[in-house]
């Protein structure tokens, strides 16, 4: 793991998490886990129940900064598949943002051929910026190239960021090939698409995790763990209208 937010450091090996700082954000509870019972004899079912409830919640009560903790990185290094994991781990909602474009607009390949690449770069930042305006924890995973735009990288600066980073040798060996045709037909062209991305990559994020280095569960935890030291984003969420001016961090 490497932090590094527009330090433009090569990623490497697992170091020490950046700049923890103090916590300075609501607590955001696990979800009671169904299938335990925490009833006490005697108490009528429903109270005792949320007794228990409370009693759980405050066990596992996590710091997690208030707002989206963000997911960026190249295609198939993991974003989707990780973040949902991240999110479970965490109890927090997963939103994969090229799905709500799906969902809005239609497959991203037939946009892309019935209106153009800058036609989807625009709509693809508003649907981020959309996503990134809800209050509240959550883990919201981007398209691999919505740091192209500006106007998403400089929203960013406002987020925890978490980059995924892979290699082409991995992505090959790895990724449904049959439903990423420019790999099957270009196995290189990751690895350049890579290249032209990766200043933006690092400059958005504030910490980076190999994904070809590690199971996916013990990738979970760790970005989670990560997640809940990390209180350093302060000040209103973009897009929430909330004036008040940022907290500065007692360094
Ligand atoms: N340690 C790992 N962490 C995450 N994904 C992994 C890992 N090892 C293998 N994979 C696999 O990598 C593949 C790509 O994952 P995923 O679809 O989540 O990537 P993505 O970054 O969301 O891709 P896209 O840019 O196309 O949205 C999946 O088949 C996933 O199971
Ligand atoms: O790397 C890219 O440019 C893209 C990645 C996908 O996540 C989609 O957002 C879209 O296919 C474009
Ligand atoms: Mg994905």
């Amino acid at each position: 793991m490497t932090g590094k937010r527009r330090a433009g450091r090569p990623s490497g090996p697992p170091a020490a998490a950046p700049k923890p700082a103090p916590p300075s954000t609501p607590e955001l509870q696990h979800p009671p886990e169904s299938g335990e019972s925490g009833a006490s004899a005697g108490a009528p079912r429903s109270r005792a129940a949320s007794r228990s409830r409370r009693r759980r919640r405050r066990r596992s009560a996590v710091r997690l900064p208030d707002r989206a903790i963000v997911f960026v990185g190249p295609m198939a290094a993991g974003k989707t598949s990780l973040g949902k994991r991240v999110a479970r781990e965490l109890g927090v909602p997963f939103v994969d943002t090229d799905a709500v474009f799906v969902r809005q607009h239609g497959a991203i390949t037939d946009f892309f051929a019935a209106h153009g690449e800058p036609e989807f770069r625009r709509i693809e930042a508003d649907v981020i910026a959309q996503e990134l305006a809800h209050r509240g924890g959550r883990i919201v995973a981007l398209g691999g190239g919505a740091v192209l735009t500006e106007r998403t990288r400089e929203l960013l600066a406002s987020f925890p960021v978490v980059l995924l980073m892979t290699t082409q040798e991995a992505v090959l060996r790895t990724a449904n090939l049959s439903r990423r045709p420019l790999l099957r037909d270009d196995p290189n062209a990751w690895g350049r698409i890579l290249e032209e991305r990766r200043p933006l990559y690092e400059e958005v994020s504030d910490v980076t995790y190999r994904t070809d280095r590690a199971t996916k569960e013990q990738l979970a935890r760790r970005v989670a763990q990560w997640a809940r030291s990390f209180g350093k984003k302060r000040g209103p969420i973009p897009g929430t209208g909330e004036q008040t001016p940022p907290t500065r961090s007692e360094a």
